[in-house]
């Protein structure tokens, strides 16, 4: 029997990349982390029922872990088990495809990516592979080649993850004096702007009790929101009061994080926090992210005065971000707007 290989070569990547580094002690070679149960769960049951008092109740819960956690955890999020284990059957299947069927055969417009092909040291390395789709393209027969049942279950997915994101943005910008209608007008958010990204997370062999990879590198997310749908396996960490936290995985949750530009519209009210996935030595990991993105002219100033930012608009957040990770290996983000 002839074994196809399904794994990028992470392994030889990274070993350069390591070899190269001018001191092994530049990188970080521990971290320090903590399991905490208290990241905030939410049961969004209670935001479409008739009682006005739980709604608010909701509502404020949302508004206080977006403030001061900038992530948390919902149930009764109206996405069924059903459709979450389906999508993780076919993204199992897709990830197995040999990795030259997915690197260079136009599966999902194109958009497979693995590990970092800008990383400078171990500390910028990812161990993961993903797809990166844009919303528009998921109903796109021409994306799925022999995965052709994999088209039915993204597009049902996507639409799902765009009604929660839809409802937590909504009391986020409610809060804040704006209806989700003006809010998505002002943006320009529809199908066009939004992504979905696959992730797998390898087993790495190269991770000891000493030394950590990362499976993804710590980062905030450049979106208004993610909603994150993660496996049983765990590694997603966040950083909270200057500590990284574990985020323990639950099977009736999804999570939500706020990004950057939420940050930048609410100036400073909701928090874009640094978050990341430290790699496994034994066992594979699977997510699926849902990206809020406005469009690519839409001018992201602050709903307050005075600014915290200057104005910009989202293409020439990317730009920058696109930037500052050629030039300098990692993403700078936020602070390079604030006034
Ligand atoms: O896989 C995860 O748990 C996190 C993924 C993530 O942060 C991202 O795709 O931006
Ligand atoms: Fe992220």
């Amino acid at each position: 029997m002839v074994l196809v290989e399904s794994s990028p070569p992470l392994a030889r990547d990274y070993i350069k990349i390591l070899q190269q580094c001018p001191k092994k002690t530049t990188y970080e070679s521990t971290r320090v982390c903590e399991t905490f149960d208290a990241l905030p769960l939410i049961d969004l049951r209670g935001l479409t029922g008739d009682d006005e008092g739980e709604r608010a109740k909701c509502a404020s819960e949302i508004v206080r872990a977006s403030s001061e956690w900038g992530f948390f955890q919902v149930v009764n999020h109206g996405v069924s088990p059903r459709l979450l284990s389906q999508m993780r059957r076919e993204q199992i299947e897709l990830f197995n495809a040999p990795f030259s069927r997915k690197s260079t055969c136009g599966l999902l417009n194109n958009s497979y990516r693995w590990g970092s092909p800008t990383a400078a040291s171990p500390d910028n390395f990812s161990w993961s592979e993903a797809f990166h789709v844009p919303l528009t393209k998921v109903s796109d027969p021409a994306c799925y080649g022999e995965f052709s049942s994999l088209r039915e279950v993204l597009v049902e997915y996507a639409g799902a993850m765009q009604k929660v994101a839809r409802m937590v943005a909504g009391v986020l910008t409610t809060n804040l004096g704006q209806s989700i209608q003006e809010f998505e007008e002002m943006i320009g958010c529809d199908e066009s702007t939004c992504y979905l990204r696959l992730n797998r997370y390898p087993a790495c062999p190269l991770m000891s009790g000493a030394e950590i990879v990362h499976g993804l590198v710590p980062h905030t997310d450049s979106d208004f929101l993610t909603i994150l749908h993660q496996d049983q396996v765990g590694g997603l960490q966040l950083m909270k009061d200057n500590k990284w936290i574990a985020v323990n995985p639950n099977k009736h949750a999804l999570i939500v994080n706020i990004g950057d530009l939420f940050q930048a519209w609410s100036n400073d009210v909701y928090k874009s926090v640094e978050h990341g996935v430290m790699a496994n030595a034994k066992t594979e990991r699977f997510s699926v992210a849902y990206f809020l993105c406005p469009s690519h002219d839409s001018l992201i100033g602050s709903c307050k005065q005075p600014s915290l930012y200057t104005d910009f608009t989202f293409a020439e957040y990317r730009n920058r971000v696109k930037h500052d990770s050629k030039l300098l290996g990692r993403k700078v983000g936020l602070s390079r707007f604030r006034r």
